[in-house]
């Protein structure tokens, strides 16, 4: 330690690593993450100001040429150059857009072209300002691409934000699920894209799957400008996008779905206690192998005759219709157990899905395999430069920093916020909740105060409704089903009078203007108190709280929030089940204030398991992704340079120089990428569904009580040794078995198979690694087998 005064004898770089270690230190143990500095930024604004003028005398030409100026330099801006970045960009916006970026715009403006999140309130006009940062990239030469929660705001933002890009002189395009693969390019041609997260997710997919390299359609990564970036960063952190490749179609096994129905139930067959197994009785036996010409069923020499009566078992008597799935359009969807919502394109395991579909009379569909996933994660961190924005950062900060290296830069409002966020109401039982609740917003409602009811889930809205609708308060209710039409009513929330149910994300990224969206009742809405919001419940994370009060009190605005809470409600039961009691009141409110702690108590604990979830994914998901980039590495030599043709020159001489002579160069040069990619793709595919199968089965080891990350590395690393050049073999040899027909290597016949279609979809739920993975981390907690 040093003696005070003595000076601190170590060079300048050494000692700001120093500092910065023990900044960071104090800022663990202080447990509270610091924020970037704004003082770099703040002083830079009466400079900005003093441009305005000057700017105003100029043409649009003139502004577009000024512009076109910054592009001179690199990045970073210095000084000088983002002064008046800032300034044009603020001209051009009161120009175009009629807006004229406020002062704490413009401060997150700097923080994003400095590469962190910044932390803007909802309402504070965050589309702008991620805007002008991203032309300010553009302008540098840098290729953006806006990361948007979904398709309609994702072409909503670049529509509406075109005149400014247009004057600064940068170009904006967007892709939706609906865009063609030239409109694609179209879009990433520009200077700046705008997508939803999983758009860029699949086209980066799909691109793995190019067999030419002019098929290509995502240019290299470069800067990721991430909307609400801790909804991208965190909560969706660990969501797999994955890319599925249709084979054939199933075979259709009707006969057995025939025998089977005419089974009878505790009779020739019993389900068990938990609804999860059938099987056979001896009488069912009986009649099955009579049905079946007397055939042996344990000893038939078709050994798939057994799982065949399985699965169309399992099909009748445990999956029902409109409970675990509905049929649509001639199609078997399954529904969502825990949202009660059709999950669409998600399937059971092959042979099940085509048991249903016998059982159902539709046309089996088509089998798939995961070709290859991308996380939300990796696909983030492709992008070397990242940057983003949203009301609640400061929450993950530490996560932020830990897992993409971001720091928040928390912006103040532009105007004060004076929301009322009042204390949360407990009560005893959901019902005792729920009555109190309808009783608060008939009495706010007929003040005319708006109210907007944030909900946990679709059927708790709709229940919420209906209850309403028979007190005769008629209200408006969104459920997430389609974003364009949810983003038209939430905007009209703050309507005089109106009632508004919302499961917690339906809406989002829509401005609530008190008075509805053109404000005409404005007045009136102000002096009732502006928007008035109710949470159903608290949510798992504080930040989805905070993001459902946030929709009040927008710039300046009046509005309140409350909470009301069951000490029943899943997030309290299950993360903090006290056993001391409770007072309540006759309408079973509790009025024991120690309560509410203990409901922030449950919540933190909600959040620490969800982190220890994304720290455990993430290492799952690391030596995953180095595997795929060597093979990435390799895929893309072979793509664009040859690599494939190089190597089967060495591999095959006599061959490579037969089909020289017969079909020339280039056509070798087609076969051999196209060989050398099925086989590198091929072996990726198998590879993956091997660790896919390693994590899920090495829970049973985890029992034996060994580290479950070792030992998935164990079996995956050595799994991976030798994949390259055992495709690269592979290659050879069908290249040396290939024929010439019609002047060309007939590779189709050689063997080389592509997916005869592709479908993309984002994994919503995986309930056994989710519950694995919860206990690997309860158990690392206590410093059990779990930990490192
Ligand atoms: N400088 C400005 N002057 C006037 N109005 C502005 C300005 N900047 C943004 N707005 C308006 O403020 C509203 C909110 O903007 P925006 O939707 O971008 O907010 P946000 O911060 O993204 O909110 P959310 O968190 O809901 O996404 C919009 O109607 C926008 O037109």
């Amino acid at each position: 330690m040093l003696a005070s005064g003595e000076p601190l004898r170590v060079g300048r770089r050494y000692s700001a690593v120093v500092f910065g270690r023990m900044a960071e230190s104090v800022r663990r143990i202080m447990g509270k993450p610091g924020s970037v500095a704004l003082q770099p930024y703040t002083k830079l604004l009466k400079s900005i100001e003093e441009r305005e003028e000057r700017l105003r005398e100029l043409s649009d030409a003139e502004i577009t040429a000024a512009a076109a100026e910054l592009g001179n330099a690199e990045l970073p801006y210095e000084r000088d150059d983002l002064a008046e970045l800032c300034a044009l960009g603020r001209e051009a916006a009161h120009r175009v857009l009629d807006e004229r970026p406020f002062d704490a715009q413009l401060i997150g403006v700097m923080a994003l072209l400095d590469g962190h999140v910044a932390e803007m309130a909802t309402g504070e006009g965050k589309t702008l300002a991620g805007a002008l940062a991203a032309a300010g990239f553009a302008l540098r030469g840098q290729r953006v691409h806006v990361l948007s929660v979904n398709d309609y705001l994702a072409q909503r933002d670049a529509e509406w934000m075109r005149p400014l890009y247009t004057l600064l002189g940068v170009e904006a395009g967007w892709i939706g699920q609906e865009s063609t693969t030239e409109q694609r390019r179209a879009a990433y041609a520009a200077d700046i894209t705008y997508a939803s997260v999983s758009e860029f997710g699949f086209d980066v997919l799909r691109d793995r799957l190019a067999t030419d390299k002019a098929d290509l359609v995502v240019p290299k990564p470069n800067i990721a400008l991430i909307d609400e970036a801790d909804s991208v960063l965190v909560d969706e952190a660990r969501v797999p996008l994955v890319l599925a490749g249709a084979a054939e179609a199933a075979e259709s096994d009707a006969a057995m779905a025939e025998l089977v129905r005419g089974l009878r139930p505790k009779i020739d067959y019993l389900v068990d206690d938990d609804g999860r197994n059938a099987h056979l009785t001896d009488a069912g036996i009986d009649a099955v192998e009579k049905a079946l010409d007397g055939v042996d069923l344990y000893s038939a020499d078709d050994t798939a005759l057994l799982p065949r009566v399985n699965l169309a078992l399992h099909a009748h008597a445990l999956l029902q219709r409109d409970v675990h799935y509905v049929v649509r359009d001639g199609q078997v969807r399954l529904i969502n157990e825990s949202r009660g919502r059709i999950a669409l394109l998600q399937r059971w395991p092959d042979g099940l899905q085509a048991a249903v579909e016998a059982k159902e009379h539709v046309a089996a569909s088509e089998t798939g395999e995961v070709l290859d996933s991308i996380t939300v994660q990796a696909l983030v961190l492709r992008y070397p430069t990242r940057c983003g924005m949203t009301g609640t950062a400061m929450a993950v900060a530490e996560q932020l920093r830990e897992f993409y290296e971001l720091e928040v830069a928390v912006v103040p409002p532009n105007k004060p916020n004076v929301r009322q966020d009042e204390p949360d109401r407990l009560y005893a039982t959901p019902e005792e909740k729920e009555d109190a609740l309808l009783e608060e917003v008939v009495s706010v409602h007929t003040e005319g105060r708006p109210v907007l009811i944030g909900t946990q889930d679709v059927a708790e809205s709709e229940r919420l409704a209906e209850r309403l609708a028979k007190s005769n308060l008629p209200c408006v209710v969104l459920n997430a089903k389609n974003d364009a039409d949810e983003a038209a009513v939430i905007a009209e929330a703050g309507t005089y009078a109106r009632v508004t149910v919302s499961t917690q994300m339906a809406g989002r990224g829509t401005d609530i203007r008190l008075g509805g969206s053109d404000m005409a009742d404005r007045d009136r809405v102000v002096e009732v108190g502006g928007l008035y919001v109710i949470g159903y419940g608290r949510y798992p994370s504080s930040r989805l709280d905070d993001q459902l009060r946030g929709r009040a009190g927008r710039q300046g605005d009046p509005g309140g929030s409350v909470f009301y809470v069951s000490v029943e409600d899943d997030l309290i039961a299950n993360n903090a089940p006290e056993t001391r009691g409770y007072d309540v009141t006759s309408d079973g409110a509790i009025t024991d204030p120690s309560w509410r702690s203990t409901v922030d108590h449950a919540q933190r604990v909600a959040e620490g398991q969800l982190l220890e979830l994304h720290r455990n994914t993430w290492r799952y998901n690391q030596l995953i992704d180095v595997q795929r980039g060597v093979v990435l590495e390799h895929r893309e030599a072979v793509l664009t340079d040859d690599l494939g043709k190089r190597q089967l020159a060495v591999d095959c001489p006599a061959t490579y120089e037969e089909f020289i002579d017969e079909v020339g160069e280039e056509e070798v040069a087609r076969a051999a990428r196209l060989i050398t990619l099925y086989h590198l793709d091929r072996g990726w595919t198998d590879h993956s569904e091997f660790l896919a199968d390693l994590r899920e089965g090495i829970h049973l080891r985890f029992l034996g009580r060994r580290n479950p990350l070792d030992e998935f590395n164990r079996d995956a690393v050595p799994a991976f040794k030798g994949f390259l050049d055992n495709a690269r073999s592979r290659a050879a040899q069908m290249f040396a078995d290939a024929k010439v027909a019609n002047g060309r290597i007939d590779v189709d016949a050689a063997g080389v198979k592509r997916p005869s279609a592709t479908w993309t979809y984002m994994v919503q739920e995986q309930p056994f690694s989710t519950e694995f993975e919860s206990m690997v981390g309860k158990l690392k907690n206590l410093g059990g087998p779990g930990r490192e």
